[in-house]
């Protein structure tokens, strides 16, 4: 805004003012400070009424813009002969001059801050795109926080409380990863995201730890934070992963179980973070009188999955239920196609988007391999033959339905391999120990249906087989991923038949984009319209008919 020409300046226009001569008083009029040198206690020097009190206030805002001009001023003071300079306070026009020219230097010091804070912005911008460069981060959206360089920033920069950086050091954790690095400082500033990273890169963590720093442990009947799941074995090992790191803190952490979702009392219960999968958690708000209008965090993890599992309508109402304008909501997945992506900016705002890496392609990580079995019966022989060869526990075996999981279970279970089984048939308590029973060694294989494939960090896992051809190239990735986690190497083979050739196309772009061989015409093969694949298969059984 313009100022209006002061009277002062009126007077004053063409007039130069001695600056030397009266550099004591304009340092005054800076600083609100006395004279470097000793000023006279003068009958004149009137202690200041309240105007001089409200100017100096004024000068004294000049003196926090620019500590290098009060540095000058004051040494100009000292030079000066202040006595001197001292009693030309008495006449009025020579104190609207000094007014005056403080002025001129107000302005020019907010100018130098102005261009100062221009520079920086502009070298951390330039830090921010050295570091995404260096970690393959992808941005858009406006104004995005720089990613962080360490762990030691969140003290540094976001404050973080000692015991989230301890629990971090206790877990092992020493380096962001990429995802950690740029999800993290964006939720911290309070922005809202869509991040897309290879599976195993550590978004769990993205997420929980701005969560753990952004809410505080509350009291009954407040729920302050949701985490959706597709699943409830991710949603239980996320529970997990969220109790491991806020450890040390009073946070309710509740996992929603089916009797929780059923008769939970949530008034009287304290519970600050809840992690859910979204039929249970919309059944506990329709049936429970679940209040989630004081909810600040919302993470939709496996985002697409959720969206795909036809649960928009359900995420719509969970969406809606946690009503506070302040929420911040985040979308974490290995895979986000576009209809998806589309479709969730409706629900977010200003939301910036990251991807790690390429979009929608597998973990580097992964030795990758197509294997031609001919027949269903040719599947059965090669995955015998590859278990007698080398068989490195623990593996993962992928098959589309449950009672091809149950088929292929029967098929092995007497052979000298400790297998094991997981379906939806199975209680959640069967379900939850086929997974500890892998996670502990018990079991060397693990034969699972697409239930097992979204999120489930089974560290050690060697080997993944797709016995079964996946449906899509997003379910491919998800399947695989389960193996060479958290910078660890990994193996997947999957089996084709005549019937599964013509879809071979996409997983052979996935192979190609992660950089492995594939042979020159599948990926020559005609683009399908339909991106599913799902065959009538034979039964799993040695015995076929014929014999
Ligand atoms: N900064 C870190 N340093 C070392 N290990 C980490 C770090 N962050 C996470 N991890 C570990 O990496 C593994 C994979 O993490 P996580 O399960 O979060 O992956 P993800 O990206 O969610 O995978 P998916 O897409 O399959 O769900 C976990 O075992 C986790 O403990």
């Amino acid at each position: 805004m313009e100022e209006k020409p002061s009277l002062s300046s009126a007077l004053f226009a063409g007039t130069r003012f001695d600056r030397k001569r009266f550099a004591g008083d304009i340092a005054r009029f800076r600083t609100g400070a006395q004279p470097a040198a000793p000023a006279p206690t003068t009958p004149d020097a009137a202690p200041p009424g309240p105007e001089k009190k409200r100017k100096r206030k004024s000068k004294a805002n000049a003196k926090k813009n620019s500590k290098k001009k009060k540095k000058r001023a004051d040494g100009a003071a000292s030079a000066s002969d202040a006595v001197e300079g001292f009693s030309v306070f008495k006449g009025a026009e020579a104190k609207e001059a000094a007014e005056e020219s403080v002025e001129v230097e107000v302005r020019e010091d907010e100018d130098s801050a102005v261009v100062r804070r221009r520079k920086e912005a502009e070298r951390e911008i330039e830090r921010a795109a050295i570091l995404r460069k260096r970690y393959d981060i992808h941005i858009s959206g406006h104004n995005v926080p720089a990613p962080l360089e360490s762990f030691e920033e969140l003290v540094s920069r976001y404050d973080c409380d000692s015991y989230l950086v301890g629990n971090l050091s206790k877990l092992g954790f020493q380096e962001p990863t990429p995802i950690q690095r740029q999800a993290i400082s964006i939720l911290l500033s309070g922005r809202e995201c869509f991040a897309c990273a290879p599976t195993g890169s550590g978004k769990t963590l993205a997420f929980l730890l701005p969560m753990l720093m952004k809410i505080k442990p509350g009291s009954k009947g407040c729920v302050k934070a949701v985490i959706l799941c597709p699943t409830r074995e991710l949603a239980a090992q996320t529970t997990r992963e969220c109790k491991k790191l806020a450890k040390g803190r009073k946070f309710g952490v509740k996992l929603m179980t089916k009797d929780l979702s059923q008769d939970g009392n949530f008034k009287d219960m304290h519970c600050d973070i809840l992690v859910s999968t979204p039929l249970r958690l919309d059944h506990a708000i329709r049936k429970r009188d679940l209040d989630l209008s004081r909810v600040e965090y919302l993470v939709l993890d496996e985002s697409d999955k959720l969206f795909e599992l036809g649960f928009v309508e359900v995420i719509d109402s969970i969406v809606k239920a946690c009503s506070n304008p302040s929420i911040i909501r985040s979308l974490f997945s290995a895979t986000l196609p576009e209809t998806i992506e589309a479709l969730a900016r409706t629900i977010m705002h200003d939301a910036v988007r990251i991807i790690v890496g390429r979009k929608n392609s597998a973990s580097s990580m992964i030795k990758q391999r197509l294997i031609f079995a001919g027949t269903e019966r040719g599947k059965l022989i090669a995955l015998r033959q590859s278990f007698a060869e080398s068989l490195n526990p623990p593996v993962l075996v992928f098959v589309q339905s449950k009672e091809r999981a149950k088929e292929l279970y029967r098929e092995l279970v007497y052979d000298d391999i400790r297998v094991d089984v997981i379906h939806g048939d199975l209680t959640e308590e069967q379900r939850q120990d086929a997974v500890d029973n892998l996670r502990a060694g018990k079991s060397w294989v693990l034969i699972a249906t697409e239930v097992l494939a979204r999120g489930m960090d089974f560290k050690g896992v060697n080997c993944v087989i797709n016995y079964d051809f996946p449906e899509s190239a997003s379910a491919y990735i998800h399947r695989i991923g389960r193996s060479g986690r958290a910078g660890r190497s990994g193996e997947a083979i999957t089996f084709f038949t005549e019937e599964d050739k013509p879809f071979l196309r996409n997983i052979a772009n996935v192979l190609v984009s992660s950089g492995c061989e594939v042979p020159s015409w599948m990926v020559a093969l005609p683009k399908l319209k339909s991106r599913k694949h799902r065959v009538d298969r034979d039964r799993i059984s040695f015995l076929t008919d014929e014999d």
